[in-house]
């Protein structure tokens, strides 16, 4: 391979965490930083997941990049932009308990509304939300309203609601912890689906490993706060949809389990 100055520039990454710090406004004066000094890029149509101890700041990320917070140091900037506010170029999908769905709308009205926010005409958001109803698997649910569905029908509800928006970001707070284990299993194998289908950057916190390998092409490693950062990325470098009686998919899951208990025990030693 040459060096070749014409060759292509890259493309411009989906996300950039770039020597990030974060306080939160509320916090008490001198107290220290929780983000401290984090670096990380997410390129276009990647799986990112992050993980780590709880309260290390993995929500606090996601928020940053939503635009809902906003750092203290440093630039995160989303698609070469820097993040000013919400945007709905950048979706969210939450466990459902945060985010409930529009009670009084219907299955489709809720996966059309985002369009019709948009100023797209009746038929169009009929059309689109149709498209995603399909993709998300809910077809004959149309009609329905959120209280007749089930906490996993919400969640592919939500889902559905995000894509039609057409983001070209969707961050995921913890989406299936509050599902049962099947329904859970089900609705991993099917987001993997719909990220291959619609090439959509995914960016992922949860607190299960084995989800985390099971979803991301590269899964990262949150050391615990104050001053929390990203200690490891992995690579997952296993093909989709994943085996998770491959011993591979073992490994990768022991690996990033004991760098999460080095992390936990460290702090037990400091207190
Ligand atoms: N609005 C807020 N004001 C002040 N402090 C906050 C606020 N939100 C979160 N924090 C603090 O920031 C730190 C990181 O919280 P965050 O929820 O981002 O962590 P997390 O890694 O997502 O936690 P978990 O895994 O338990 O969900 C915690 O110490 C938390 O108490």
């Amino acid at each position: 391979m040459t060096n070749s100055p014409t060759s292509e520039t890259p493309p411009t990454p989906a996300v950039v965490f770039d020597k990030v710090g974060m306080a939160y406004p509320g916090q008490k004066a001198g107290s220290e930083l929780i983000l401290a000094n984090l670096s990380v890029t997410v390129p276009q149509g990647e799986f990112f997941v992050l993980v780590g101890p709880s309260g290390s700041g993995k929500s606090t990320l996601l928020k940053i990049v939503a635009g809902t917070e906003k750092q203290t140091e440093g630039r995160v900037l989303a698609n070469g932009n820097v993040i000013d506010g919400p945007d709905r170029r950048r979706g969210m999908v939450f466990q459902s308990i945060e985010e409930p769905l529009f009670q009084w709308l219907t299955v489709a009205e809720n996966i059309g509304f985002g369009p019709s926010v948009a100023g797209k005409s009746r038929s169009e958001c009929r059309t689109i939300a149709q498209h995603y109803i399909d993709l998300v698997g809910l077809r004959g649910h149309e009609a329905k309203f959120p209280h007749e569905l089930s906490g996993g029908m919400k969640q592919r509800v939500q889902i559905a609601r995000t894509l039609a928006a057409e983001p070209e970001l969707i961050l995921f707070d913890e989406p299936f912890a509050a599902l049962d284990a099947l329904t859970r299993r089900v609705l991993q194998k099917e987001l993997t689906r719909i990220w291959r289908e619609t090439g959509c950057t995914m960016v992922y916190v949860t607190h299960d490993i084995r989800e985390a390998v099971l979803l991301g092409q590269r899964v990262a490693v949150m050391s615990r706060g104050p001053r929390a950062n990203i200690t490891r990325v992995y690579d997952i470098d296993l093909p989709y949809p994943r085996d998770d009686l491959d011993s591979r998919f073992a490994d990768a899951v022991k690996a990033i389990e004991g760098d999460i208990e080095r992390e936990a025990a460290s702090q037990w030693e400091q207190n």
